[in-house]
């Protein structure tokens, strides 16, 4: 059993701001040990293809590949896997599929023009991405309802091929996750993980076709490869560890609560859970729920860890104050445990998600609530949203003058470029300038 222990603040002490400072500080992908081996990895695999694919997949996953054929599976075997898997696991992912797709569709983005006076035409064009490449972590746990959460958006927004990396220690792969892919229409897949997978789909090798993005969760390999490559290809975001606050007015059950922050905190060591509430007692009980429930988690060893390092109970003066503090905390999930709860609702400025009401777990919203669980997390909620149709999709500016429009603008545009010093661009437009095209006859 797990020594259990959990940080006691108030937001109403004068150092508070400082110990909130210590309580999030988190160093994502700094470790310089982590970057030189990720540097090395992408070198061979750019370099080298499927041989240094294979050749670290062996080292870091225990596993006995001898030729790429031995890591791709094709759509067949992925059906094959949604038929193994028992009637109520299958119902399950189909429910959370449909629901995931339902909320997604809303998302798609469409294209648009307008007309002005003198016939130019403005607007701009969505279009998809042509193929992009998921990343499903598989090294401690497996994330079927990662490759929905990936999946579905991508097929939604109208990606023509959709290839999935997914890594397979010791030669395992849960069949959810290969029936889970067959449900969100994945194309490919390939059985590697960790920074050699990023690779792989960044710059392509003889049998993985490159990407133009790479989205999904994983560990600090996968992290600094993803954040390694951007610009070589697009990226989704780099996901710390998971988080949780919970704002709570003290009047639901305490079991309740310590189970949702026992939820994200089970995931990693790492991970952040926090409750916020203006009463005393209650932080009381929560804390014994805690201790209480770790008790009977099969990852007690992790989410114990989680509480004891980063784990926090702080006493606010009021829900106000409560919102103040999460949005500086700006975490990847906010539940408001609260009666009437849409009040404060204008009030949230920075989260990734946000769950309203007593009843609302937020371990609904990572599987089948609807919106996607890929989050901002470790404070980048202040300026990135939750993973959607939108990354999947491009736009592209229309411009289309009518002769009129071109005399018009030709003449903004040409006194614009001679300030700018740039008399090419100003005879260009000048061309099509009526006099000028007039003078041509
Ligand atoms: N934000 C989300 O939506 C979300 C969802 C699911 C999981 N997660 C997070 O994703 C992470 C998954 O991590 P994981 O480790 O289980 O799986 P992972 O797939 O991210 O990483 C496993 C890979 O790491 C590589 N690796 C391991 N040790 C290495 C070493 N010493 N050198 C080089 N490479 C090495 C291996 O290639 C292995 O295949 C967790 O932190 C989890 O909390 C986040
Ligand atoms: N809570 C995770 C995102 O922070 C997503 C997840 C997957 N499975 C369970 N939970
Ligand atoms: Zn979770």
């Amino acid at each position: 059993m797990s020594d259990f222990s959990i940080r006691r603040l108030d937001a109403g002490n004068s150092e508070f701001p400082q110990d909130l400072e210590r309580l999030l500080a988190w160093e994502s992908v700094a470790d310089q040990q982590v970057e030189s081996a990720v540097a090395e990895i992408l070198r061979e695999v750019k370099a080298h293809g499927d041989a240094a694919v294979i050749e670290y997949t062996n080292r870091f996953d225990r596993r006995d590949l001898k030729n790429a054929g031995d890591f791709c599976l094709d759509r067949a075997e992925l059906a094959a896997a949604l038929e193994r898997i028992p009637a109520e696991k299958h119902v399950a992912l189909e429910t959370a599929a449909r629901r995931v797709r339902d909320y997604h569709e809303r998302q798609l983005q469409s294209s648009w023009q307008y007309r002005e006076a003198d016939g130019t035409v403005l607007g701009q064009q969505i279009t998809p991405m042509e193929r992009v490449g998921i990343y499903v972590p598989g090294g401690k746990a497996s994330y079927p309802s990662s490759v929905l959460m990936n999946a579905i958006p991508a097929r939604v927004a109208g990606v023509d091929e959709v290839l999935m990396v997914v890594p397979a220690p010791d030669n395992q792969l849960n069949d959810l996750v290969l029936a889970a892919a067959a449900i969100a229409g994945v194309d490919r897949v390939f059985t590697i993980g960790g920074a050699q997978a990023v690779a792989a789909l960044a710059y392509g090798t003889e049998t993985v076709t490159r990407v133009d993005k790479i989205v999904g969760p994983g560990n600090i390999f996968v992290a600094s490869a993803k954040r390694a490559v951007f610009g070589q290809v697009a990226i989704d975001m780099i996901a710390g560890p998971s988080e949780i606050l919970v704002i709570c007015d003290g009047r639901t059950d305490p079991d309740w609560i310590a189970m949702d922050l026992l939820s994200q905190a089970e995931h990693d060591e790492q991970a952040q859970s926090i409750l916020l509430c203006p009463d005393e007692q209650f932080l009381d009980a929560v804390a014994s729920s805690l201790q209480k429930l770790l008790k009977t988690l099969p990852r007690e060893a992790i989410a114990s860890r989680s509480i004891s390092d980063r784990g926090a109970l702080i006493l606010v003066r009021d829900i106000e104050q409560a919102i103040e503090v999460a949005n500086r905390i700006a975490p990847e999930h906010l539940e408001v445990s609260v009666d009437e709860p849409e009040q404060y609702l204008p009030l949230i400025r920075h989260a990734g998600a946000i769950f309203l009401g007593r009843y609302t777990a937020e371990a609904l919203g990572d599987y089948c609530a609807g919106p996607n669980h890929v989050l901002p997390t470790s404070g980048t909620a202040r300026f990135s949203s939750p993973l959607g149709v939108y990354d999947f999709q491009k736009r592209s500016s229309i411009i289309y003058c009518s002769p009129r429009g071109a005399d018009t603008l030709g003449r903004v545009a040409a006194t614009l470029a001679k300030g700018e010093g740039l008399d090419a661009h100003a005879r260009s437009a000048e061309y099509r300038v009526a006099s000028e095209v007039e003078g041509q006859d």
